[in-house]
């Protein structure tokens, strides 16, 4: 641990199939320029002098992870992830070694800027709960009737976010909600929900939007143009 930053551990599920992606292999191994979208995630984290340590989730059939560079990496460590992401999650924490803080970070977010990674990482300083990095919803926002593709009402959209990643909190911690959570059957689908479901409230970091998950087909070249631009800017 340094003065400046905290003891942490990075934790990057990556045992996802990507079935929405529609993709011939799992999203986090399709290529933006000269990496895959786990390379780029996984360096937006290594890139900052807080972190040093990373463990991955990875599927049981994964055969992509070892022909990366990174697998030869002794910052990385990988694991077996779960059915869910956050049993993926959890199956990271279980191995991490006796750390102060966890960032989850989804491998499937290849956009990360430095600027909001060492945002979330300040709320260490003052928080012992532990944030998010979140954008504020910017379209109206519908509930659908049960069923069907019709308005049931419009939802307020003050004080409405989109969770994105990193999440950050302390480990024993997160690791405690999320066992008590996920053995108690609630739906977790981020670190922050198994923390509000065990009553606290974590701090909402506002981040920038182009961080988006690649999840459907159209991401990948939103993904590369940001990427792009970002490459561009810092040569520039
Ligand atoms: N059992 C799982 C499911 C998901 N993930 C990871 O969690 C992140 C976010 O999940 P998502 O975008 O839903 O990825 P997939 O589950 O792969 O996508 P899909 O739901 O379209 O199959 C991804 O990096 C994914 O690899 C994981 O580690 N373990
Ligand atoms: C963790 C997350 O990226 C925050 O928005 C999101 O919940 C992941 O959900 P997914 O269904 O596993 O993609």
């Amino acid at each position: 641990m340094t003065d400046a930053w905290p003891d942490i551990i990075a934790v990057v599920p990556a045992a996802g199939i990507g079935s929405r992606m529609q993709s011939g292999r799992p999203k986090q191994y399709l290529t933006i320029g000269q990496s895959t979208i786990l390379e780029h995630s996984i360096a937006s984290l290594l890139a900052h002098p807080a972190i040093n340590r990373v463990i991955v989730a990875l599927s049981p059939d994964d055969n992509y992870f070892q022909q990366l560079p990174l697998a030869g990496d002794s910052r990385i460590l990988t694991v077996t992830g779960g059915k869910q992401r956050a049993d993926s999650v959890l199956a990271g924490l279980q191995a991490a070694e006796p750390t102060e803080w966890a960032l989850v970070h989804d491998a499937a977010r290849p956009c990360l800027a430095a600027e909001d990674l060492s945002r979330l990482l300040a709320v260490s300083r003052h928080s012992r709960i532990g944030g998010i990095l979140a954008a504020p919803v910017r379209d109206t926002m519908k509930r659908s009737e049960p069923g069907k593709d019709a308005i049931a009402h419009t939802v307020e959209r003050e004080a409405l976010w989109h969770a994105l990643t990193p999440q950050l909190f302390p480990l024993t911690l997160l690791r405690q909600c999320l066992e008590r959570a996920l053995n108690e059957g609630a739906t977790i689908t981020d670190e922050a929900s198994a923390l509000e479901y065990c009553g606290y409230h974590p701090e909402l970091i506002a981040g920038r939007s182009d961080n988006i998950k690649v999840t459907r087909p159209e991401d990948l070249a939103l993904a590369a143009f940001y990427l792009t631009q970002r490459h561009n800017k810092e040569c520039a």
